[in-house]
């Protein structure tokens, strides 16, 4: 990987239309444009496609999980392999979360410290441990482009003395990560995350805390845990804003595409999200013309093309019909046709935000979104 460290973890800002950012940050790995959508690979593969499908499709950075990756194929046989882009043959950026949040998912098989988060394998059962420092050193043998913090994200609901705690430990962790990784080392960026639940005043803490350590982007976390969207709304339009100008904001986990627009109209830059490949695999699909269920009998002749206008394989090769037969027939196809289509969706939905951004009419193109994804009106 040859990068110059002087422009290492660079954000520029092109363009703006009202709080949206078109922009772009340099990694060891490329420059990526932004706002941007990236595909998860959470255990080193997006699933079903392989990187000249994701090439494909547009996909400029994908993600990894620290978590996953930690406990199969294991960060020592990563790096004994010259790190995840040579292992998984994908030669563009990669961002690996932290793991924070999937261990704080295994719910009842994990014990939070002040040292760090006690757990249990889900292969297995088998106990482990991550600390700040631990989860640096896993990112680290990963290779990761971008690196995430260690952080708690509190669960949905949590009151606000146990919030206010947590956001004080995130930020305790956060400066243990920053001293564990030195800035830049191995050409690798470090995100903060942004706590503090649904607290205004806690996410304003969280936020003034995290902006007087020296980070490369920031995250908001905590969101997108089951709150209803005027409640994700409301919080996103609340802290993007306040978030530091000059560096990459990322919504962690987030969204469907209108949550997507609703983000970059806010300011945010980043985005990840598992909706494309999961629903792909049930079926769900995202068109120019709204969400299609492919296993619908309607489609059963259909011989048109599931989306006119994209541009992906699956659209111009097959119909409808053939794909509805595929998800029928349970053939492993269907998941391989079905995600490349809606990673092709999102990246496309990412690219028309760049574009909107740059002409002054990113707007028009939400309203037009919001028009294609409302509610069907029953
Ligand atoms: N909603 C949500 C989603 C994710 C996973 S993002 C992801 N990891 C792997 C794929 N995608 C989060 N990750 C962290 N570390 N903290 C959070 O608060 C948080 C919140
Ligand atoms: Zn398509």
């Amino acid at each position: 990987m040859t990068y110059d460290p002087a422009t290492l973890g660079q954000f520029t800002i092109t363009a703006t239309d009202g709080a949206a950012r078109r922009g772009s940050l340099v990694t060891a790995h490329g420059v990526v444009q932004t706002p941007i959508f990236m595909p998860v690979g959470t255990q080193g593969s997006v699933k079903a496609l392989a990187p000249d499908d994701l090439d494909a499709a547009g996909a400029q950075i994908i993600l990894g999980n620290t978590y996953h990756l930690y406990l199969r194929p294991g960060d020592d046989l990563l790096a004994r392999k010259g790190g995840l882009h040579r292992f998984a043959s994908w030669n563009k950026p990669i961002l690996t979360d932290s793991g924070g949040f999937q261990v704080f998912s295994l719910k009842d098989i994990r014990k939070l410290s002040e040292d760090g988060v006690e757990f249990r394998s889900h292969h297995d059962g088998s106990k482990h441990f991550f600390s700040p420092e631990k989860v640096m050193s896993i990112q680290n043998n990963i290779g990761s482009d971008i690196m995430m913090v260690l952080d708690e994200c509190v669960a949905y609901g949590a009151d606000y003395d146990y919030t206010a705690k947590s956001l004080e430990l995130t930020t305790r962790w956060a400066r243990r990560c920053r001293q564990a990784h030195p800035r830049h080392k191995n050409g690798q960026l470090l995100f903060g995350i942004n706590q503090g639940g649904f607290f205004k005043d806690l996410r304003e803490r969280s936020l003034a805390q995290l902006a007087e350590i020296d980070f490369d982007g920031f995250a908001i976390g905590g969101l997108s845990v089951g709150e209803s969207i005027p409640e994700m709304y409301d919080m996103l339009h609340h802290i993007a804003p306040l978030m530091p100008r000059d560096t990459p904001r990322y919504l962690m986990g987030v969204g469907t595409p209108l949550d997507i627009l609703e983000g970059i109209s806010a300011g945010v830059d980043m985005f990840d999200c598992v909706l494309p490949t999961r629903n792909a695999r049930n079926g769900t699909l995202y068109t120019s013309q709204g969400k299609v269920n492919i296993r619908r009998a309607e489609y059963r002749e259909d011989d048109s093309p599931l989306d006119p206008l994209c541009p992906c394989y699956a659209c111009r090769t097959f119909s409808k019909a053939y794909l509805r037969h595929l998800y029928v027939a349970q053939e492993l196809l269907s998941y391989r046709l079905n995600s490349l289509h809606n990673i092709t969706f999102f990246l496309t939905l990412a690219r028309q935000a760049r574009e909107a951004i740059e002409q002054g009419r990113f707007a028009a193109l939400k309203a037009h979104y919001q028009d294609v994804f409302a509610p069907a009106k029953d």
